[in-house]
């Protein structure tokens, strides 16, 4: 079969994008997460048709949100192009079904992560394309992001945790190929796709962005306009990929070595001379990693200002309750106290 495949322009992309970044290196075990979609079927058959070059092993995951109600019929059909295709096919269904996309998102990537780690694939791999790329960039954008949300479509990352060598490790191969592209790859090779309705459904604001945002900036400003959002998002990548590593020698040394009486520190005198930019990028870390939750621009603003406040100037609340206050050359965020401490 594989001497019949014939080899097109998106089988040397894709090839390219894996040597020159070496994504999946050879002899790597991936589980490769398809829905049915033209983009992650397109992805499926073509590291398919590269296996022999790379000499991968390879499983599919499908996962069923019990969404619509051709689901099960859509997850059988995966099962079977799996038998057809001779790689192993695991069918994850979810427990509940899932309110939001953001929910489905979470449950799908976890899950994906936990086989991952059981049976020993070191890679996830997704079908986003360039067009994802693009799209969430203006996503983002109109929704005030920074640099990081603007460039959220990376390569590759780690599934969990912060580390960028731990596996198993989330890999986008196809973040050099337009939606059109998979769709005219999945239509010369015969690939039937199973459509998800809610992809045409205006009222999300994402597929507002792709069926009419996208189009009219193409018609109107830039016919290029997606090869131009994604290059924005690669440039700025490489400049969030290098603040934050200096962010992350920043943030070690500005950090009280451990909490006290329910109060966290970082020393100010260790950040007045570093620019704004990491600044933000440390206080937003020392928030997250506090707090236990994503944080707003107000919240990173309110502490970043108190680099240059008098002394014992102090916050309004951040949530949960803690209060910054500078003592000195340090910030402490405290947290009242609990029912019971004072007993101690
Ligand atoms: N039900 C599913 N089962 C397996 N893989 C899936 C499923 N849904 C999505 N994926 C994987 O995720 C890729 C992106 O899909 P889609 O754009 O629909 O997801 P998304 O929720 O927008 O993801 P993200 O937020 O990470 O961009 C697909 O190409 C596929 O590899």
């Amino acid at each position: 079969m594989a001497s019949q495949t014939p080899w097109t322009d998106v089988h040397a992309k894709v090839h390219r994008s894996l040597r020159s970044r070496n994504l999946l290196p050879c002899g790597e075990a991936l589980l490769v997460a398809v829905s049915g979609g033209q983009d992650s079927m397109c992805l499926i058959r073509l590291l398919l048709d590269l296996q022999g070059k790379w000499n991968w092993r390879m499983a599919i995951a499908h996962c069923d949100h019990q969404w619509r109600r051709d689901s099960v019929a859509n997850a059988d059909y995966i099962e079977e192009l799996g038998k057809i295709w001779q790689v192993p096919c695991y069918r994850l269904t979810a427990p509940q079904i899932p309110k939001t996309e953001a929910a489905a998102r979470e449950w799908r990537y976890q899950v994906l992560g936990e086989i991952a780690q059981t049976d020993n694939y070191g890679y996830v791999v997704t079908g986003h394309t360039k067009s994802d790329r693009a799209e969430t960039l203006l996503y983002n954008l109109i929704r005030g992001s920074g640099a990081d949300g603007l460039t959220s479509l990376v390569w590759s990352r780690p599934i969990f945790g912060r580390e960028t060598e731990t596996k198993p490790i989330l890999v986008r191969p196809l973040l050099e190929i337009t939606r059109q592209e998979t769709g005219e790859f999945c239509q010369q090779r015969d690939l039937q796709i199973w459509e998800d309705s809610t992809n045409t459904d205006v009222s999300y604001a994402r597929n507002r962005i792709r069926h009419q945002l996208i189009p009219e900036l193409a018609n109107k400003f830039n016919p290029k306009v997606e090869q131009a959002l994604a290059q924005t998002a690669e440039l700025l990548r490489a400049d969030v990929e290098y603040l934050e590593q200096e962010a992350d020698e920043l943030y070690s040394l500005a950090m009280a070595p451990a909490p006290c009486n329910n109060s966290y520190g970082v020393n100010r005198h260790k950040l007045k001379s570093a620019p704004l930019a990491l600044q933000r990028r440390v206080m937003r870390r020392f928030l997250e990693e506090v707090l236990r939750k994503g944080t707003n621009f107000e919240q990173v603003e309110k502490l970043t200002r108190l680099i240059y406040a008098p002394n014992r100037s102090q916050s309004d609340p951040f949530p949960g309750g803690a209060i910054a206050q500078v003592e000195g050359e340090w910030i402490w965020l405290k947290f009242p106290p609990q029912v019971g401490d004072e007993a101690n």
